[in-house]
């Protein structure tokens, strides 16, 4: 499909459904008729050719899904995914072989989603336009944008989102997650689903969420809210069709002398048909001078028959039209019309034209179309509109529409009898207002703006990736480590060697990653090479995790230095006034106890409560307290500074972060090992706070114009434990292509290269250990 986009330019746009917009009639034995229709649905399995050929002249290109296409569709899609966005949950029968079923159709479900990709790929060409349709398609962005990062991806859920407590009962949840945030736009039809996204990908992935999306992999994924409308025009034009209007009149006669309300679903679970005529039931029988005045027409549209829960549910459905109908019907009248069929959309037209009311009450609805299609074709009648408040049409058209919780058969039967008494004035003004949003939110202008948006998002997502450092050239690193006499890698310890997230004991006592035991020993053992742990933690961590190795510690940001064979000595100010560190201990054990996974740090210069890994959310408005508190005054007249992390609040005694303290410590270390060759080769990596990153520019203005190369002023003496010694000697020869500073996890750095998480470093440091000649065994660890 062409589109102009704002600009002027011509695109091409794919959209990619599960549902083609078309259905398919046979006309001769290898021929087909195709008819654009908004529902349509038709066996793929039949002549490709034909099918493929006819389709071709309607834009259109099939999938083939085959034999996947049960397991895809009617199993993953419809058994699994369905529910849970609907807020019904996962299917009750849970054994074994369900288990292995789920897993069946879960496979199936991905497969489906590459035969897409692979259509996708024979007709995309650069600068096409891909926008993925609904909750069939989740691993389609990623599959997407793993094939070509530069294709402009969108994804729009038809569906409602659910809130995360329901969603994190799916087993595939993350994974389905990160697929969509591949996509540069995500969109959904309200704000409630757009907000239970975004938390859901915070409490479950751990991302940020923000005002524009969800920050994923160093970028943001949009994520907007657009609904979706009707062509208005269609459905007004139509109704002045004179075959409309003879079936207006024809039924018309038929209903004469009584109110019309109309009911127009899938026989779907989540459309509250059952709840629908509880209401009707209810309104009968108290509202006894109603009955023979009025009649409820439902389409109950057949709908994924071979799904069991459907087919329970039509069972349902009949009984409770044979009681009622049996309760208040006699020889001349029947109070429900209810008819398993779909109608022909002339007839649909004809029949929203001649009702009175309209009953809406799904339990959990996308939208809900019908709602918009009944508003559009009442400009005679100003019929009522009866619609969920749990529909999305019911944000959009809830100013109009009378909205009822379809769960509360009273407020249903309320409504009903509300609408039927209901004085024209008011009518024609409820009627005013949705119409005037029916006509001016049209699906013609919600693609628009979607592709908009989306052009935009993606524009501004590579913006974003210009501005991301670079992946770093593990081999690169390697060889250079390889070729360089004196080496030094210094090294974060939080986030950076400390066991991976999530597996934190209970008492969440930051332990040293186990798969970096042999790999460090192996480095440090290397007389070219040198290691220093630069931390914000205390001594007492650093001397319990490192003790066993020939490494360098530099504890509390480099206040305190030792090498792992000595004592330690400090490079603290003499005068330092640290009595505000025990008159906050408490306030922080205050706010640990009282979040659930959080821990707190205390040293001697600084004190961390740590949110990482407590709910997100309640973490958030955890820490807003604790700055409040802490902002109020208890340290303002004390020398210490409050700072926010992505996941923490610290507050540390001024002056004590990561830069300034790395030049006494180099100048340290090279007196300690007597070294006569300066260093030419520097790995600087860690899960850094913004305010330490400068340790990263250290060596980049070391680079440019050396200080440190000629004289390094240092306060150095082992025996009096303080360091104040000069150092004269060149401690660092430094060239551009040498230096690898990395950065863990962030989007925006001051370092030149990203990596996703301490695995890539891990790995990283197993490698440079085997590269490492004089090593003779290290086991590669296990990531
Ligand atoms: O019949 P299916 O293929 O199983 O799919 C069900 C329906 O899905 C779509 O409906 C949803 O989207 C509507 C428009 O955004 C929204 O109003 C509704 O609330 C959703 O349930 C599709 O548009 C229908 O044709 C399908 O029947
Ligand atoms: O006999 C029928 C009844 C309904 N529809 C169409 O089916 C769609 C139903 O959309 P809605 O958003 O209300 O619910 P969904 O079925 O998509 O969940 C509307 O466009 C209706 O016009 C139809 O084509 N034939």
């Amino acid at each position: 499909m062409a589109y102009d986009n704002v600009c002027g330019e011509r695109q091409t746009l794919l959209v990619v459904a599960n549902r083609l917009p078309a259905s398919a009639k046979r006309t001769g034995e290898h021929s087909w008729s195709l008819e654009m229709s908004p529902g349509g649905k038709f066996n793929l399995l039949v002549e490709k050719d034909a099918v493929s050929k006819s389709l071709a002249e309607m834009k259109c290109i099939p999938v083939f899904l085959n034999e996947v296409f049960d397991q895809y569709y009617n199993g993953y899609s419809n058994g699994i995914l369905w529910p849970i966005l609907h807020h019904m949950g996962l299917p009750q029968e849970y054994d074994h072989d369900t288990i292995k079923t789920f897993e069946t159709q879960y496979d199936a479900y991905k497969k489906a989603n590459r035969m897409f990709l692979d259509v996708i790929k024979e007709n995309y060409k650069d600068g096409d336009i891909v926008w993925c349709q609904d909750y069939h398609l989740m691993f389609l962005p990623q599959y997407l944008k793993e094939y070509n990062n530069k294709i402009k991806v969108g994804w729009f859920l038809h569906s409602p989102f659910p809130s995360s407590e329901i969603y994190k009962t799916l087993p595939s949840r993350s994974e389905l997650l990160r697929s969509v945030l591949a996509a540069d736009l995500i969109s959904f039809h309200t704000y409630d689903f757009a907000r239970h996204f975004v938390n859901t990908c915070t409490r479950i992935l751990g991302v940020e969420g923000t005002q524009e999306g969800v920050v994923y992999q160093g970028r943001v994924t949009r994520v907007v809210v657009l609904p979706m409308g009707i062509d208005p025009n269609r459905f007004i034009k139509t109704c002045k069709l004179p075959e409309v209007i003879q079936q207006m009149n024809e039924l018309k006669d038929r209903f004469s002398g009584k109110k019309v309300i109309l009911g127009v679903d899938r026989l779907d679970m989540i459309k509250g048909i059952p709840q629908k005529y509880l209401g009707f039931e209810k309104f009968l029988d108290e509202n006894p001078n109603w009955r023979d005045k009025i009649v409820l027409v439902q389409i109950a549209v057949p709908t994924r028959n071979e799904v069991p829960e459907y087919q329970k549910l039509k069972n349902q459905v009949h009984r409770l039209v044979g009681r009622i109908n049996g309760r208040f019907g006699s020889v001349s009248s029947l109070p429900i019309h209810h008819m398993d069929c779909s109608v022909d959309s002339n007839y649909l037209c004809a029949l929203y034209a001649i009702s009175d009311v309209m009953l809406v009450t799904s339990l959990r609805d996308g939208l809900n179309l019908v709602s918009h299609e009944f508003v559009a074709c009442q400009e005679a009648k100003r019929g009522v509109l009866i619609l969920s408040e749990f529909a999305g049409a019911g944000q959009s058209l809830g100013a109009g529409a009378l909205l009822v919780n379809p769960w509360n058969v009273t407020e249903v039967s309320s409504a009903i009898k509300k609408a039927l008494n209901m004085p024209y004035e008011e009518r024609e003004t409820r009627h005013r207002v949705n119409f005037k949003y029916v006509k001016t939110h049209s699906a013609e202008k919600w693609g628009f703006d979607f592709l908009s948006e989306l052009n935009d998002a993606f524009d501004e997502s590579e913006l974003q990736i210009r501005k991301i450092p670079h992946e770093l050239p593990q081999q690169d690193v390697i060889q250079r480590y390889s070729l360089s006499n004196n080496r030094l890698i210094i090294l974060g310890f939080y986030g950076t060697l400390t066991e991976p997230r999530n597996s934190l004991s209970k008492e969440m006592d930051l332990k040293l990653n186990p798969e970096l035991k042999e790999t460090l020993k192996a480095l440090c053992n290397d007389p070219k090479t040198t290691v220093v742990v630069l931390s914000r933690s205390g001594k007492n961590i650093l001397d319990k995790n490192f003790g066993e190795y020939k490494i360098w510690l530099a504890a509390e940001n480099g206040m305190f230095l030792k090498h792992t064979t000595e004592e330690w000595v400090t490079n603290m100010p003499q005068n330092m006034n640290l009595d505000w560190v025990d008159g906050l201990k408490n306030v922080f054990k205050y706010f640990t106890d009282r979040t659930p996974r959080s821990f707190f740090e205390a040293s001697k210069t600084s004190l961390v409560w740590n949110y990482e890994y407590a709910d997100v959310e309640f973490g958030r408005a955890q820490a807003r307290d604790l700055l409040q508190y802490l902002w109020a005054g208890p340290i303002s007249n004390a020398s210490a500074e409050v700072v926010r992390g992505k996941y923490s609040v610290e507050v540390h005694a001024i002056g004590v972060t990561k830069e300034p303290e790395i030049g006494h410590i180099l100048g340290e270390i090279v007196h300690k090992k007597a070294m006569t060759t300066p260093i030419d080769y520097v790995f600087c990596s860690g899960y850094f706070l913004e305010k330490d990153e400068d340790i990263y520019t250290f060596f980049e203005s070391e680079i440019l114009s050396p200080k440190l190369s000629h004289e390094t002023r240092s306060k150095s003496s082992s025996s009096n434990h303080s360091l104040e010694k000069k150092v004269s000697l060149n401690v660092l020869d430094l060239k551009q292509e040498n230096y690898f500073s990395t950065a863990i996890g962030q989007a925006r750095t001051k370092a030149r290269y990203v990596v996703d998480s301490s695995h890539n470093v891990v790995n990283l440091l197993h490698k440079l250990a085997v590269a490492n000649t004089t090593t003779t065994s290290v086991k590669k660890p296990n990531v």
